[in-house]
């Protein structure tokens, strides 16, 4: 009984957990996988960037650096080199102004010799040059001059430091550095002149760290260049390369430009179109600002080339993380549709499972070290718990190891393992779950299904059961209860492998029920059913323990025994079971005689496998049937030919039937006390083509075994109804005529019939005919018989019982059947003269029938003392060799006749004397 189970909280805080777990699962393999990667990438992107830009501060800060740096000290050596031009020009003045001055005589002494200076002059108040360092032009004046008029008009003597200038003389530009002379008044004088070239300040431009489009420039602070260098050409066109001047004039500094400063000027102030870091310093002494620019192109170019490479390969990184991400993103979608259509499919599964006959288990692998130790229960239906002898609340969650006693749980196990590696496989099993009190068979379907196992189990133990039954039923015998012919048949080939093997002999005995048929035929099929049943039981007793015997079929039993050590061994079980079998069978309300006739063949000797030895078994057994009913016979290769003979013989008789070959001999029955013909009984005869006249007992058998003994016993009758008429036409004084009838005929049921019609074909009386019927023809139904018989006797006909003493019926049987006469088999008969309990025997039968007013016969009489006690035994008939043997039609005839004379003249001679 199923332990009825409530959902606890746990569980259901439990599979809401399972649930929220697989759709984090599905959104991680749906969303976080793919994003993973472009998330990665943006890290990359952003670092790339972060990096370059750090560079790039670093990059200007350097700049800027670098250009401050060059700035300032350009400023300081601006600022040397002009402290020294000042004093120079303070020098010249107080010489000049003390009349000492000789410009001619320091130049000689190399006192200018500095390359900077390209003329030293004293101008004086008119401008006409009064001393120069130079040679000076004959005609030369600084009247026209800016700062010639410009000292002229303000009497400050400080430096006065000009535009720069185009030296027609010197031939490149210079500046001029002025100071005013005064005379004693500090009237205006003329002017102290030095000339400097102006390359000479920005010679200090250092390609080193300027680079080669570096700038260094003077400005004023009138906004006029003094000096310009751009790169390492000092070349005053490149002044050119300031698109405009910043003015660094103090007030207010336009443009933003403070005093000092650097700043990252743009194309627009440069004619190249470049840009530059520049760092300006205003001299303090004087009104010039000195500028550096570094190029940043060329200093950028490197950095650049390696951002650039950055990018490049941030780019191709970014790419394939993409892709990854496509990838992911494919895959995931990919697992996804799988994951659902398993899920669909589970769940589908599950609803078509819920109300079917199948219980369904989603089931997930357990590992330990990489190994799986178990599973557990993720899904199962109602059906399925139930096997479980669980509610689906209960087991979900459970492991098989909870499940299983630990060795099914063992072989489960390792099924489930394999299951997992080689993706499915069925099975039927024994299953038998803890709690379930009797194991069960099921068909166990397992499904490998993404990472689980998906199980389906159909309780098939009805059909099991069924299946059992059948391959029982297919097995056995249903009459008899004992293995049949095709388990014989599988079970001996086993066998004589087995036996080939080990070298071991056996033997195959093929038992045929002798008087089997005429039972079935004469008793009906459940008396010949109760007599295979007795007979099944019979064998089994007499057989040892591990020796097999089965039904083939009919009558025909077989038996094996294991390991004989010869034929005796054989011998001695075949006399066991025809002992048993000889012992009367009970047959409806009497006994009946049955018999078995035995035929044995030995394994390896007469045969290798199972149809041969049965074959050859079942060939002994027909001859030694042939030979005599009852014995045994070992198989030997020359049963063949009686085989043959026998299957020949039935050919033969069956064309025998059709172009009547047969005749029928009559033997006389006589009165006992006066040897007066009575009757003649049929005796039919086949005269066979090549074999000449064979005797009744070499076919009667045979045509009962296949049935020919109807359609020869209604051929018997239309031949003695015939012979009679025409002995009656013949005006022969006939006496009646007794034939025949085989039980089988008689119970085939148109007996009555056919008689009917002989007689009235053959025009004769029927009280001329008498049938003479066997007493197992008696045996069976006694209304049914009795009612055959009276239907006989209606059409006038008399009933004699045949052979009677050979079987069970009785008198007060026969009383009831109405029976005229009773033809007492020949062996009491042939007992008579030497066995005096035959002759207490025969006066009993022989008053009891005359009580029941039946007449009585003996048969088989051949000598005058049987004659002579059947006389006085008060016997009325006798019949056998010692009045005659049966006699042609012809001679039958003669007999007729002369009983008939006889009788005529009153002879009481009749057919025999008793001395
Ligand atoms: N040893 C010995 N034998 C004697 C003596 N007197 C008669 N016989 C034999 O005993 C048999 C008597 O016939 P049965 O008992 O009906 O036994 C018959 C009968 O059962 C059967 N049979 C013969 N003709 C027919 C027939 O037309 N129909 C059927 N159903 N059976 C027949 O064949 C059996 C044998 O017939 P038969 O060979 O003709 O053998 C006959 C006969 O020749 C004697 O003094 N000593």
């Amino acid at each position: 009984m199923a332990p009825i189970l409530r959902t606890s909280p746990l569980r259901r805080l439990g599979s809401a957990l399972a649930s929220s777990r697989a759709a984090l699962a599905r959104a991680s393999t749906l969303f976080l996988w793919p994003c993973l990667p472009l998330a990665a990438g943006l890290l990359v992107w952003l670092a790339v960037d972060r990096e370059i830009g750090r560079e790039q501060r670093a990059f200007q800060q350097g700049m800027s650096a670098d250009a401050q740096s060059i700035a300032a000290g350009y400023a300081q050596f601006l600022s040397r080199s002009i402290d020294q031009i000042d004093q120079l020009t303070l020098q010249l003045k107080y010489g000049s102004e003390q009349g000492r001055l000789r410009l001619r005589e320091l130049a000689a002494r190399g006192i200018f010799g500095s390359p900077q200076y390209v003329d030293v002059a004293i101008v004086d108040a008119r401008g006409t040059p009064v001393d120069s360092s130079a040679a000076v032009p004959a005609n030369a004046s600084h009247a026209a001059r800016p700062y010639f008029a410009w000292h002229r008009a303000n009497i400050s003597s400080a430096l006065r430091i000009s535009p720069l200038e185009h030296d027609a003389d010197a031939g490149r530009p210079v500046i001029r550095f002025t100071r005013r002379l005064d005379g004693p008044d500090d009237d205006f004088d003329g002017v102290v002149v030095v000339t400097v070239a102006s390359g000479y300040f920005s010679g200090y431009y250092d390609a080193g760290t300027l680079g080669a489009r570096g700038l260094l420039a003077v400005a004023g602070d009138d906004g006029m260049l003094r000096a310009s260098r751009a790169g390492s050409q000092d070349a005053l066109p490149d002044a050119a390369l300031l698109a405009r001047v910043p003015r660094f004039d103090g007030a207010g500094m336009p443009d933003g430009f403070a005093a000092n400063g650097e700043r990252l000027l743009g194309p627009d102030w440069f004619a190249d179109g470049d840009r530059r870091f520049v760092a300006w310093r205003t001299l303090p002494a004087y009104p010039l600002t000195v500028m550096a620019g570094v190029w940043e192109n060329e200093r950028r170019a490197p950095l650049e080339q390696r951002w650039a490479a950055w990018r490049q390969m941030r780019l191709a990184g970014e790419a394939a993380l993409v892709l990854l991400s496509a990838l992911l993103w494919w895959a995931g979608r990919v697992a996804d549709r799988r994951r659902r259509r398993a899920v669909s499919v589970q769940a589908a599964y599950r609803l078509a499972t819920e109300a079917g006959e199948e219980g369904f288990y989603m089931l997930h692998p357990l590992r330990r070290g990489g190994r799986i130790v178990d599973f557990r229960v993720l899904d199962c239906n109602e059906r399925g718990a139930a096997l479980f002898g669980k509610d689906k609340s209960t087991l979900l969650g459970q492991t098989i190891s909870q499940n299983y006693r630990p060795d099914d749980f063992g072989q489960l196990l390792d099924s489930y393992c394999h299951a997992m590696e080689r993706g499915s496989f069925r099975e039927e099993d024994r299953f038998h779950p803890l709690g379930a009190d009797v194991p069960r068979w099921v068909r166990r379907k397992v499904v490998r299904s993404g990472g689980e196992l998906a199980v389906t189990l159909r309780d098939i133990s009805d059909a099991k059961a069924q299946e059992s039954e059948l391959i029982r039923l297919a097995n056995t015998d249903e009459l008899t209860g004992l293995p049949n012919r095709s388990w014989f048949i599988r079970r001996l080939d086993a066998t004589l492998a087995d036996a080939g093997q080990r070298g071991d002999a056996l033997a195959l005995l093929f038992i045929d029920l002798d008087k089997f048929k005429n039972v079935n035929d004469t008793l009906g099929h459940s008396t010949g059913d109760a007599v295979l049943q007795e007979a099944a039981c019979r064998l089994r007793q007499a057989l040892r323990p591990d020796d097999h015997v089965a039904r083939l079929g009919g009558d025909e039993f077989t038996l094996v025994l294991h390991r004989i050590a010869g034929q005796d061994d054989a011998l001695r079980v075949a006399d066991r079971i025809r002992q048993a079998m000889s012992h009367p069978f009970p047959a409806g309300e009497s006994m009946m005689e049955v018999g078995a006739t035995i035929g044995i063949a030995l394994y390896p000797r007469d045969g290798g496998d199972a149809e041969t030895l049965l074959k050859h078994a079942d060939i002994a057994m027909y001859a030694a049937k042939g030979e005599r009913r009852g014995s045994h016979a070992f198989y030997q290769p020359e049963f063949h030919e009686v085989l043959r003979q026998r299957i020949a013989t039935e050919r033969e008789l069956a064309e025998a039937i059709e172009r009547d070959e047969f005749e029928l001999h009559y033997q006389p029955r006589v009165d006992a006390c006066s040897g007066r013909l009575l009757s003649l009984e049929a005796l039919v005869r086949w005269r066979h083509p090549r074999r000449g006249m064979v005797p009744p007992g070499e076919f009667i058998p045979v045509a009962e075994n296949t049935g020919q003994i109807i359609a020869l016993g209604a051929l018997v009758i239309d031949r003695a109804c015939r012979q009679l008429a025409l002995w009656r036409a013949a005006g022969l004084d006939v006496v009646p005529v007794s034939v025949n009838v085989s039980a089988m005929q008689f119970r085939h049921g148109d007996v009555h019939d056919h008689l009917a019609r002989a007689v009235s074909v053959a025009g004769i009386p029927a009280e001329l005919i008498e049938i003479e019927i066997t007493e197992s023809a008696m045996l069976g139904d006694l209304d049914l018989i009795r009612e055959r018989l009276a239907a006989i006797r209606a059409l006038g006909i008399r009933i004699a019982v045949d052979d009677f003493g050979t079987g069970y019926s009785s008198l007060s049987q026969l009383q009831r059947l109405d029976v005229d006469v009773l033809k007492v088999d020949r062996v009491f008969t042939a007992d008579l003269d030497h066995r005096p309990e035959s002759q207490v025997l025969f006066r009993a039968i022989v008053s009891m029938a005359h009580a029941l007013d039946m007449r009585v016969v003996a048969e088989g009489v051949e000598t005058v003392p049987q004659a002579a006690i059947l006389r006085d035994l008060r016997c009325d008939e006798l019949q056998g060799y010692l009045v005659a043997r049966p006699l042609p039609a012809a001679d039958a005839a003669d007999t007729i006749r002369r009983a008939a004379s006889e009788s005529a003249r009153g002879e009481r001679r009749g057919l025999y004397r008793i001395a």
